[in-house]
């Protein structure tokens, strides 16, 4: 029980709380998207209630930023770092990959790839949105442009409840509050690779009161 509660604190406290930091800082620089997150939350809750977990599943505009956040950041670049192949495989190209070679997947680089995601460099989260001609793409390991919970046998066991967690964290810190930009600490996307990918200098950002925080909505 220990063990596992450990691994659980280990693999997830660390990764959520990057992906939304990431998340913001994205918003931060991006105030036109900001604004569309925010209109979206207005629709679907309105400012008499806080997002609630319910919520979530119709504000497609912010899952759609926290996918995008997830292509763009990915807290776990090289996944688990090193696997070892147990058999010989031959993959793509007739390449073999001998028993017993450590290997690493690079995901960062396959969802920067320019032949996967057009202007891999911009942050659109349109591009997850169907009906604006986006792909629909699902993140939990089902389709390998965008993994970043891993794939296989060891993909991530904390996938959905990462994303739920950064879902809700980011929909609650956009209906509460405007993000700008703090003068004195520009925003500034720069990546160090720890354990996992953090920001190098880690955000600040000024929040303008959108819909006061009540007791009920904590
Ligand atoms: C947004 C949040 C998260 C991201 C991006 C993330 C990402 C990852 C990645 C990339 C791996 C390696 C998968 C592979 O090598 O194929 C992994 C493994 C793992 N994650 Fe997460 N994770 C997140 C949240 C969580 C949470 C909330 C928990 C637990 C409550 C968790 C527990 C684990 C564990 C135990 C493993 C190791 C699985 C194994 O080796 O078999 N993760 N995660």
């Amino acid at each position: 029980m220990i063990a596992v509660l450990w691994e659980m604190i280990f693999r997830g406290t660390d990764t959520t709380a990057l992906l939304t930091e990431w998340a913001m800082a994205e918003l931060v620089l991006n105030p036109e998207t900001q604004k569309r997150a925010q209109a979206e939350l207005d629709q679907v809750v309105g400012r008499e209630r806080s997002v609630r977990d319910e919520d979530i599943q119709k504000l497609l505009y912010v899952q759609a930023v926290v996918k995008e956040t997830l292509r763009m950041h990915p807290p776990g670049p090289l996944l688990s770092w090193a696997r070892l192949s147990t058999e010989d495989v031959v993959i793509a190209g007739g390449l073999c990959v001998p028993a017993g070679t450590t290997a690493m997947v690079n995901m960062w680089s396959i969802t920067h790839d320019p032949q996967i995601w057009e202007s891999p460099n911009e942050f659109r989260p349109e591009r997850f949105i169907g009906a604006e001609g986006g792909k629909n793409v699902d993140v939990r390991g089902n389709d390998l442009r965008l993994a970043p919970f891993g794939s296989g046998r060891r993909v991530c066991p904390g996938k959905s409840l990462g994303l739920a967690t950064v879902n809700l964290w980011v929909a609650k810190l956009l209906h509460h509050f405007q993000w700008v930009p703090s003068a004195e600490h520009p925003v500034d996307l720069s990546e160090v690779l720890k354990l996992s990918c953090e920001m190098a200098y880690p955000l600040h950002s000024v929040p303008l009161v959108r819909v006061p925080c009540t007791k009920s909505s904590i």
